[in-house]
């Protein structure tokens, strides 16, 4: 039984350290052209990736606020904010109570459609936002305003919307890319602080320098191919999971205790 256990702890010790040493943060033109590749040579279409990898950050949000359940999940125009309407209707079936803040939104019809389906759940979409109301009623912010393409600085419409993200107590949850930061470098001076970090299909650099709580890598859909040519070295995803802790140190600490 000791050994067993021991054993299976070195094991697990093992896996977590590979994990950590071996996956590689891309820069923002690796981001874009593994995304160019998952959609013509491996032909995939956009609303399957979507689909999967906004059910990966509801399945991970379950995992570290399975309490927080009044969410406000804050969509950009992009297939960021597009991942973020597909979390928002997941945490919805899961019993969750979100409403969506989606200021500019795209003439096209996948982001219609997943604005309908979320209507359909009566999801509520609200028209402005600020610190107070973020304050005030929720408990934890999705922030799925922009992902891997955004170049800064932010244009002026969601200049107060990052400010608002900025200055909430509550905690923030960002899907890909802290929205604001640079891809590759990181926080600027004022950027938002989120405490929860869900890279999808493999981390980038800027996540080197994410200090929050929980660091999940989401979207278990990359082909095995095109992992070995961008040298992703991807960690294993535990069972049927689809996403799997980046964060050495707590998984380690959660193990022990
Ligand atoms: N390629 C992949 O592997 C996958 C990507 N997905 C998601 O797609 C994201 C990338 O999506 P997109 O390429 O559509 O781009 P983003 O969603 O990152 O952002 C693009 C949008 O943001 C606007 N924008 C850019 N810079 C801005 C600035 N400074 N101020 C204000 N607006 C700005 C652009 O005009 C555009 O509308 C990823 O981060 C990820 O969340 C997932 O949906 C599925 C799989
Ligand atoms: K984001």
């Amino acid at each position: 039984m000791f050994f067993n256990r021991n054993k299976s702890f070195l094991s697990f010790v093992h896996r977590l350290i590979l994990s950590r040493t071996m996956v590689r943060y891309l820069n923002q033109d690796e981001a874009i052209n593994i995304d160019v590749q998952l959609f013509s040579k491996y032909r995939f279409s956009v609303d399957q990736l979507m689909e999967l990898a906004g059910l990966s950050c509801a399945n991970a949000i379950v995992e570290c606020y399975p309490n927080q359940k009044k969410v406000l999940v804050c969509c950009g125009p992009g297939n960021n904010g597009g991942d973020g309407l597909v979390c928002a209707r997941h945490l919805r079936h899961y019993g969750y109570e979100p409403s969506i803040f989606y200021p500019k939104r795209t003439d096209n019809q996948l982001y219609q459609n997943l604005t309908h389906q979320c209507q359909s759940l009566d999801i509520p979409f609200i028209e402005s936002l600020d610190e107070d109301i973020i304050n005030k009623s929720y408990d934890l912010v999705v922030d799925a305003f922009f992902g891997f393409s955004f170049k800064p600085p932010v244009r002026d419409t969601f200049v107060p919307f990052m400010k608002a993200l900025r200055k909430t107590k509550k905690p923030i949850c960002s899907i890909d890319i802290p929205s604001g930061w640079n891809v590759e470098t990181g926080k600027p001076t004022d950027g938002i602080e989120p405490e929860m970090l869900i890279s999808l299909t493999a981390p980038k650099r800027c996540a080197q320098s994410f200090n929050g709580k929980f660091h999940y890598l989401g979207g278990r859909f990359v082909p095995f191919q095109l992992a070995e040519e961008f040298k992703l070295h991807l960690p294993d995803f535990p069972g049927t999971s689809n996403f799997v802790s980046l964060k050495f140190a707590k998984s380690l600490v959660l193990y022990i205790f």
